[in-house]
């Protein structure tokens, strides 16, 4: 596979997070958001020792990144190790009336106890976690109803803890995206840079684009490539094929075509292309954490 680097930039990130931490202890449920094109690698490692014992509602998101199968084989996997992931498209508002009852039954246990020890009830208070840019936001002003949140292309666009009303029955903090302090695993750092899920990180665009030519071709996508510009990528590294493109449509401007590439994918105009797909069925009912992978090969 083409070499490339990642470079990571935790440190803003980890401000935010120690007042998001603070701001947890007062919260009664979580919603953990994935993006559905790589469910294992946007899954932040340290969200289930902060949230502890409090539910947790597994959103995967850009579902119309993802070709229907592939969600089913999502929903058929997680299920078998005991979750039930909530799936949706933000961007055009499906799946999310569902998320909300499930928001509601999820705390609903909180206002229970109040009542016990004689208490009016109250809203129950979610928080949106997950990576930079997997549509945490856009999820928010869907849940709401309206634009209450900036939500945009870009990463790193939410920088601040902010909470909102979305009925009387719920208040949710929509906070800035969350990466690990490291991420010793290449090939999921990969994948977050090619989706952009992965904050202010920096990367060579050329490599990480080349390196993304060589992994559709590994998982088997070689008709979505051949199709959009004509070469099929089984025959060339990832790096021939990102300099043919370039001298075949950008006056061999390597970089331009990188971003194009990259562009197309992140767009969605190559189609709904997975970037992951479940682990064999096999590890089910093991004693790994829920979104543990099982190696690196699972994916
Ligand atoms: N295709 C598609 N695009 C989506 C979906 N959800 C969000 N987006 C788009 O993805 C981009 C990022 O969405 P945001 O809601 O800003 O993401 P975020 O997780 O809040 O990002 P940060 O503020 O960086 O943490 C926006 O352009 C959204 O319109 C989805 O389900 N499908």
């Amino acid at each position: 596979m083409s070499t490339y680097t990642i470079q990571w930039y935790p440190g803003h990130i980890a401000r935010a997070e120690r007042q998001l931490k603070e701001q947890l202890k007062r919260v009664d449920v979580v919603l953990e958001v994935l993006d559905a094109r790589v469910p294992l690698a946007s899954h932040h490692p340290d969200i289930p020792q902060w949230i502890g014992s409090k539910p947790r509602v597994l959103v995967l998101n850009r579902t119309d990144m993802v070709p229907p199968e592939v969600l089913q084989n999502w929903q058929t996997w997680f299920v078998a190790r005991g979750e039930t992931p909530y799936l949706t498209d933000a961007q055009r508002g499906r799946g999310i009336k569902t998320l909300v009852k499930a928001t509601q039954r999820a705390g609903a246990s909180v206002n229970q106890r109040r009542r016990d020890r004689g208490m009016r009830p109250r809203p129950v208070r979610a928080v949106v976690l997950g990576f930079p840019n997997v549509g945490k936001s856009a999820l928010i002003n869907r849940l709401v109803g309206r634009k209450v949140v900036e939500s945009a292309r870009r990463p790193g666009v939410t920088r601040q803890l902010k909470w909102v009303r979305i009925s009387d029955e719920i208040e949710l903090l929509d906070a800035p995206g969350v990466i690990p302090p490291r991420l010793d695993d290449r090939v999921a750092a990969l994948k977050l840079a090619i989706c952009e899920d992965i904050g202010e990180a920096a990367y060579d665009n050329q490599r990480v684009s080349a390196a993304m030519v060589e992994m559709l071709a590994e998982l088997g996508e070689v008709e979505v490539l051949l199709s959009r510009y004509g070469y099929d990528p089984r025959a060339m590294t990832g790096e021939s094929f990102l300099h043919q493109l370039a001298r075949d449509r950008y006056s061999a401007d390597i970089e331009r075509a990188a971003r194009q590439l990259l562009d197309d994918f992140r767009k969605g105009i190559l189609g709904p292309v997975p970037l992951e797909h479940p682990p064999a069925i096999a590890s089910v009912g093991s004693t790994r954490t829920p979104l543990e992978p099982a190696s690196e090969r699972d994916y």
